[in-house]
């Protein structure tokens, strides 16, 4: 039986980088062997090589561009980050926006490399454009409520509801994440209980004292 997915974003923070990056990837594997989630995590770029390959967690990266391997300064392709050993990607992170256009390229590169896609979102009508484009996921995040330890599952559960319902109505075969200030077992729960397949957050873990402490309480009520 596979649970739920909970992705652990480390984004740019500082705690996140590196040698401490390392150490949640160690807590994730610990904690997802023991309670049967899958825990993944979305590194930066710089240690994404590492995490896959010495880690035995499925890594996804923060952002592709939707463009094919080339003359691109400054971007990252979808080639590169699977030769990293990335299983999956974020695709439109609210602190990562794309145009549609921009979605629709990252999603077909994300395709020609056989990695899985999350495509993240910020209200309800997005969302169901987001499936639309039929990814194997799509994450609700209030922007509002990133980063705010305030969480989406108690201060704005319609929101959770309505983008169930509306991935249901497009395409029923794409799976919701939902995410912002998510930290405890019981928003995951919550979350869970509204209908989604897990969550998407970054500092109820990245910025605890003890990692590992925080994965196990977001497991403890699966
Ligand atoms: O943006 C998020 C995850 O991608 C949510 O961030 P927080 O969990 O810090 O609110």
């Amino acid at each position: 039986m596979t649970g739920p997915l909970i992705i652990v974003n480390l984004k740019a923070y500082a705690e996140g980088t590196g040698e401490q990056a390392t150490r949640i990837a160690a807590a994730a594997r610990e904690v997802a062997e023991e309670s049967g989630a899958v825990i993944g995590v979305a590194p930066a770029y710089t240690d994404l090589g590492i995490i896959a390959r010495d880690y035995d967690v499925p890594v996804y990266a923060q952002h592709i561009d939707g463009v094919v391997p080339g003359a691109h300064t400054g971007h990252v392709t979808a080639e590169q980050v699977r030769a990293a050993g990335a299983f999956g990607t974020l695709v439109n992170h609210s602190e990562r926006r794309l145009t549609l256009a921009e979605i629709d390229a990252a999603l077909s590169a994300a395709r020609r490399c056989g990695l899985q896609a999350v495509i993240c979102t910020n209200n309800v009508a997005t969302t169901a454009a987001a499936a639309a484009l039929a990814p194997e996921y799509v994450a609700i995040e209030p922007p509002e409520l990133i980063g705010t330890g305030v969480s989406v599952s108690k201060a704005d559960p319609g929101i959770i509801e309505r983008s169930v319902a509306a991935v249901r109505a497009v395409n029923p075969e794409v799976k919701v994440l939902t995410g912002a200030g998510i930290s405890t077992g019981e928003c995951v729960k919550i979350a869970l209980e509204l209908g989604t397949d897990g969550v998407l957050l970054a500092s109820g873990v990245v910025k605890a004292r003890d990692p590992a402490a925080a994965l196990r309480d977001l497991v403890s009520l699966l």
